[in-house]
């Protein structure tokens, strides 16, 4: 039997970065997905083969060298959610090591290190081969890594026993509202180990799914009755979530007052996104002035991310564009590359000419889910 879980990325609305301070952000899932697959080998077949499709890399290791490396956790492991220590981290990077990771794409080793933090915490040391590949553009601010840690834990826990499905189903599941929990916070564990300090936001909204607004750890739903499509634009621009939230703080340590009322002011303004978002539009008048007034709080949040220092040139650059055609923008996610902008489909072909690539997704829709596929 092949397990395949799939969990969606996300766009932040408002408050990236301030949400990781412990003020709100507004997040929305989107159309593109991770989709993991796990089929378990037998006993016999000593090995974990992991394939990461989108970064082109294929690593196997024996079960016996795992176990090896990993001797000092001893056993058995805990079964509810437990963060990877630093030292452990060291023992990860060995058995990558060990597979000669490729120098020019060291940055995405984290990726591996999560996944075997999360596969010998949850399923223990069975043999299996493992696939992933994802629609979205990895580190480009669509929450492609909680993406990649929620679809990885949710597929590994519908083959553990810790929770218990109907694998007679046919097509997409969803999980109940305990066991998606519990995907969630494994998830946020993969998240530690590749952002260092993650506010939560991102895999919550991927585990669950539509608007979610999020603050200390505390998500609440949004019902969101405005119908918002997104035009969003990645730069190319290479950067890490993990460098730009640390600068962040680092910033906050030097001005602590300063950082703090542009903090608060960010959540205003998340605090303002949700309250539109959730009005019942009594005509189109209505709608559009909505529409106005998100766009006016995009161009103030944006302002606010560039004097957290989290813009990039590239981005004013995207933002100058629309800005032509009369529209606002910002950056989504950790910021330094990327960014997203409301619907417009003129202005595509203008930031393509600076080789950027534009796409719309749809805002909202299902949190992971998962598979059964019993053919093999
Ligand atoms: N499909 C994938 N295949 C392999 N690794 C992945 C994949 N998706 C995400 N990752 C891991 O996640 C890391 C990117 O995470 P990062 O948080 O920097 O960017 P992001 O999640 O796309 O953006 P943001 O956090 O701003 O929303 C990569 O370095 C890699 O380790
Ligand atoms: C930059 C940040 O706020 C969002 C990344 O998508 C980091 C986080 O919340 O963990
Ligand atoms: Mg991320």
């Amino acid at each position: 039997m092949e397990v395949t879980a799939r969990a969606p990325g996300k766009i932040i609305l408002a408050g990236e970065h301030a949400v990781v301070h412990g003020y709100t952000a507004v997040a929305s899932s989107i159309d593109l997905y991770t989709v993991f697959s796990i089929r378990l080998r037998s006993e016999d077949d000593d090995t974990v083969n992991l394939k990461l499709n989108d970064i082109g890399l294929d690593f196997s290791w024996s079960v016996r060298r795992i176990k090896e490396v990993l001797s000092h956790l001893g056993s058995p492991f805990s079964s509810t959610p437990t963060s990877c220590s630093l030292e452990t981290i060291k023992s990860l990077a060995t058995l990558v090591d060990e597979q000669s990771f490729p120098e020019t794409k060291i940055g995405l080793a984290s990726g591996v290190y999560a996944f075997l933090w999360l596969y010998t915490s949850i399923l223990g040391f069975k043999p299996a081969t493992v696939t992933v590949s994802s629609e979205l553009p990895v580190g480009a601010g669509l929450g492609s890594s909680a993406a990649y840690c929620v679809s990885l834990s949710a597929a590994l826990l519908a083959l553990s026993d810790s929770v218990k499905l109907d694998v007679s189903q046919k097509g997409w599941s969803t999980f109940n509202e305990t066991e998606a929990e519990l995907v969630n916070k494994w998830a946020f564990e993969g998240e530690k180990i590749i952002h260092g300090r993650p506010s939560g936001v991102d895999n919550s909204v991927s585990t669950f799914g539509n608007v979610i607004k999020f603050k200390s750890g505390v998500m609440t739903r949004v019902n969101s009755n405005m119908p918002l499509r997104m035009l969003i634009t990645n730069t190319k621009v290479g950067r890490d979530t993990k460098a730009l939230v640390a600068n962040v703080s680092a910033r906050k340590s030097r001005h602590p007052d300063a950082m703090c009322s542009v903090l608060n002011a960010i959540e205003a303004i998340s605090d303002e996104w949700s309250t539109i978002i959730q009005s019942h539009a009594v005509d189109d008048l209505y709608l559009s002035a909505n529409e106005e007034k998100l766009g006016e709080l995009m161009e103030m949040n944006q302002g606010l991310l560039l004097s957290i220092g989290v813009s990039h040139a590239s981005i004013e650059n995207v933002l100058q564009t629309s800005m032509k055609y009369k529209l606002a923008s910002k950056l989504t996610g950790a910021g330094g590359g990327d960014i997203s902008g409301e619907v417009i489909d003129k202005i595509v072909e203008e930031l393509g000419s600076f080789g950027y690539q534009s796409f719309t997704a749809g805002i909202g829709g299902k949190g992971v889910q998962i598979s059964f596929d019993h053919s093999s």
